[in-house]
């Protein structure tokens, strides 16, 4: 039998109570389906921090390497407000994803017909809104050197962060989107802020170039990252694919959460380059929001972006093309029947917690994949 390996890393928060719902959904296909899935859990984040002083150990790295995916909750919280920066919970994510070289990190902001009232925009301007954020996702800012705090000593401090991009991460990010724009509507908008930074002057010609040597089939635009924020509250449907830099991507995605109704709602998939031998990506899946200390402990999060987050590792990972469609039509279904958590809630619908929501999923989902 294929066996498919899954590192489980809950985190902190509404991390654990979203990814409950997702063990129930592969424990489902393991005992119906014979899907293979073999799991395995570690600590990341806060809780990591708790028992190992770090924010993820040497351990569960090694296994994060080593299995086929990792899903992934969400870290960070106020608990750890003062914990020292370099194994704040938020480093184990952004080490994660270093190590294990995920630069393309895919953000489908999708908004599901029962939703369009949900969102804090007017119906009509989300309706049918389907577009991709591509992210690039191990560099930039993040991850610049110098970045750090020096006392100047007249009683002024600077912090520096730094922004780099060099051709070759511009150059493989560009093609993961025009890759996945040949999927789709064959549109590709690329955002950064070339009128200010060098960074941003580099990154419009090389998705420029790469686009003439190879894509000259998709559509490409250019766009301000600012205006291009502008635009996604203006009128989001223009937009197929966006591609741009690490931190523009971050703040983009939590924009275009709420063009869906809910940042409850918006799954994510960080890709590495496929193995030359094998083609095997490394990869890792996570909901698109953080830790949500303000709910947390409630058992009132929206699940769904964990779920949906799982059904990317379906179709990403392991190829399975049908249950992934499956577990995608189970949450319109649902949403549908007018099943909602607080944070999509709408009149004459019915008001569920975290499980509710997980275990409404889970029979639609057994009933459309019989
Ligand atoms: N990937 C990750 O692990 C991320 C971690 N964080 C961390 O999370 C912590 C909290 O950050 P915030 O800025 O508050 O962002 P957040 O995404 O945790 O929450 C923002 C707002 O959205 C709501 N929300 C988020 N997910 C929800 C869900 N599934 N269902 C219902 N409502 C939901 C929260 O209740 C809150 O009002 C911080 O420590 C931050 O660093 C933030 C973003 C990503
Ligand atoms: C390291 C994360 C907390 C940054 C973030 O907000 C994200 O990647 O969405
Ligand atoms: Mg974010």
């Amino acid at each position: 039998m294929t066996t498919r390996s899954l590192f489980l890393l809950p985190g902190d928060g509404i991390g654990p109570e979203a990814m409950a719902e997702v063990r129930k959904i592969i424990a489902y296909m393991n005992e119906t389906k014979g899907a293979g899935f073999v799991t395995e859990e570690g600590l990341v984040g806060g809780s990591a921090y708790d028992a190992h002083g770090a924010a993820i150990s040497e351990a569960d790295m090694d296994k994060a390497m080593n299995a086929d995916a990792v899903l992934f909750g969400a870290v960070g919280g106020p608990k750890w407000d003062a914990v020292p920066y370099e194994v704040r919970p938020e480093a184990g994510l952004l080490r994660l994803r270093k190590d294990l070289k995920l630069f393309a990190n895919l953000r489908p902001a999708i908004c599901y017909p029962a939703l369009a009232n949900a969102s804090s925009l007017k119906p009509e301007l989300v309706e049918g809104l389907d577009i991709l954020i591509v992210r690039e996702l191990t560099g930039g800012v993040y991850f610049g050197e110098p970045k750090e705090i020096i006392d100047l000593g007249n009683g002024q401090k600077r912090g520096i962060d730094t922004q780099v991009y060099d051709t070759y991460e511009i150059e493989r990010i560009a093609s993961v989107a025009f890759e996945l724009a040949r999927t789709r509507n064959n549109r590709v908008c690329s955002m950064e802020k070339r009128n200010v930074m060098k960074s941003g002057v580099l990154w419009n010609q090389v998705v420029t170039e790469t686009h003439k040597a190879k894509y000259q089939d998709v559509q490409l635009e250019h766009m301000l990252a600012d205006a291009g924020g502008m635009q996604l509250v203006r009128q989001p449907k223009q937009f197929d694919v966006i591609v741009t830099d690490n931190l523009f991507g971050d703040m983009l995605s939590d924009v275009a959460a709420m063009l869906t109704g809910s940042l409850g709602m918006l799954p994510s998939a960080s890709l590495g380059a496929p193995d030359a031998k094998t083609g095997k990506r490394k990869a890792l899946y996570e909901p698109v929001h953080g830790s949500a200390p303000d709910i947390a402990g409630q058992g009132i999060a929206n699940p769904i972006a964990m779920i949906a987050s799982f059904a990317m590792c379906l179709r990403y990972s392991f190829n399975m093309v049908k249950e992934a469609d499956d577990l995608e039509k189970a949450i319109a279904n649902v949403l549908d029947q007018g099943i909602r958590t607080g944070d999509i809630m709408a009149e004459g619908c019915r008001k569920v917690g975290t499980a509710e929501m997980g275990d409404a999923i889970l029979a639609e989902f057994a009933r459309i994949s019989k």
